[in-house]
């Protein structure tokens, strides 16, 4: 089996201690040849796999953030509507070293390195590999989500935060988050959606303040804990939406708690219901907006638009990930606070 390993040294969590224990666990796999590549700059993971085949690589491993499986899921496809077949192109592996790492996380990969290490020599080995669905935006891919409205700002505002040379933390999200949603009470984005599901169900909604699309279950992880929006969502079907009719007032607040996992007596989600709106299995999606809105795409901002359009593509691509439950670790409470909090 031939293998491209392809890391991203500006991803968060990227450590020597994580790149040493991956490599003497791949050493262990038999018949595997390893080519080691580190990306230079920003788009340079899409540059190296472009135009690469099954007859180049049989796999790509990512070790990085979601920035860097788009980047590679991206480089190896192509513009979607020329797409080559899942089987055409090197199928994908993920060494999760982000912050959020929700891609590798929803596959069932640990973002602990004592673990994740084993789980993927184990794929490899063992030829544990699956198609999954991909989402796509405008002539783009995406992995993990893509929307407009306040996680955008939010990504916007931390990737600022990142070139003054600070890290991504939970905390640092939650104190960029806060400040964003007390900014978008003054004029929130004002977005239109109009979606097909698989099986022909119409959603139509003006003026919303937020609205995501999520190709993983969960959305994404505020530190160790899953954030589920749409609980039936998986990578063998379409795209799960989520959105909030208002983000002001109590209501706004109680919203935006519920999104993170805080709140679940029936009174309160009974509540909340009204305020949000979820749609399973989006197959076609447009979003357009009156003004141009921040835009995200699995976790980067992709500039300022005023309309995208959003679909799904069934088994795009194959990736190896872990089977069965995965194993538990065990994290001291210093470890979990030094995750929350660090500073690079
Ligand atoms: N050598 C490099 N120097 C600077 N930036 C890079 C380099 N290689 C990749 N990048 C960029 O780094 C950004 C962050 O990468 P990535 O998303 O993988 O990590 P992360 O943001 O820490 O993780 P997550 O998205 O899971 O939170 C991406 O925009 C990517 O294009």
């Amino acid at each position: 089996m031939r293998a491209l390993l392809i890391s991203n040294p500006n991803a968060t969590t990227q450590s020597a201690f994580t790149l040493r224990r991956v490599a003497a666990a791949l050493r262990e796999v038999e018949g595997l040849h390893l080519r080691c590549v580190f990306t230079h700059y920003a788009g340079h993971a899409a540059e190296m796999c472009r135009g690469l085949t099954r007859r180049d690589y049989d796999v790509v491993i990512a070790v990085g953030g979601d920035g860097t499986v788009n980047e590679i899921i991206n480089g190896l496809l192509g513009p979607v509507d020329s797409a080559p077949a899942a089987h055409e192109v090197p199928a994908l592996a993920v060494v999760p070293t982000g912050s959020a790492n929700v891609f590798a996380r929803a596959l069932g990969y640990q973002p602990y390195p004592e673990l994740l290490a084993s789980q993927l020599a184990q794929a490899l080995r063992e030829d544990h590999r699956r198609t999954i669905c991909l989402g796509t935006w405008n002539e783009g891919w995406f992995a993990v989500n893509a929307g407009f409205g306040i996680d955008a700002t939010v990504i916007e505002r931390v990737e600022q935060v990142r070139s003054r040379g600070f890290a991504a933390t939970p905390l640092r999200y939650l104190v960029v988050s806060t400040e964003a949603w007390l900014r978008t009470q003054a004029k929130p984005p004002s977005i239109e959606v109009r979606a097909t599901s698989g099986a022909g169900e119409v959603l139509n909604r003006h003026t919303m303040p937020l609205l995501f699309a999520s190709n993983t279950n969960p959305w994404t992880f505020l530190g160790p804990l899953p954030v589920v929006t749409n609980p039936r969502n998986s990578f063998d079907q379409g795209l799960g939406l989520f959105g909030l009719t208002s983000i002001r007032g109590l209501g706004g607040v109680a919203s935006m708690l519920h999104l993170i996992g805080v709140g679940h007596q029936r009174w309160f989600e009974r509540w909340i219901k009204r305020r949000t709106v979820q749609f399973d299995d989006a197959t076609s999606v447009e979003l357009i907006c009156p003004e141009p809105e921040h835009f995200q795409v699995d976790g980067e901002y992709e500039g300022d638009y005023t309309s995208v359009t959003l679909g799904c593509v069934p088994d795009a691509v194959e990736v190896f990930a872990p089977q069965g439950k995965p194993l538990s670790v065990r994290r001291s409470v210093g470890h979990a606070l030094r995750d929350f909090v660090r500073v690079r």
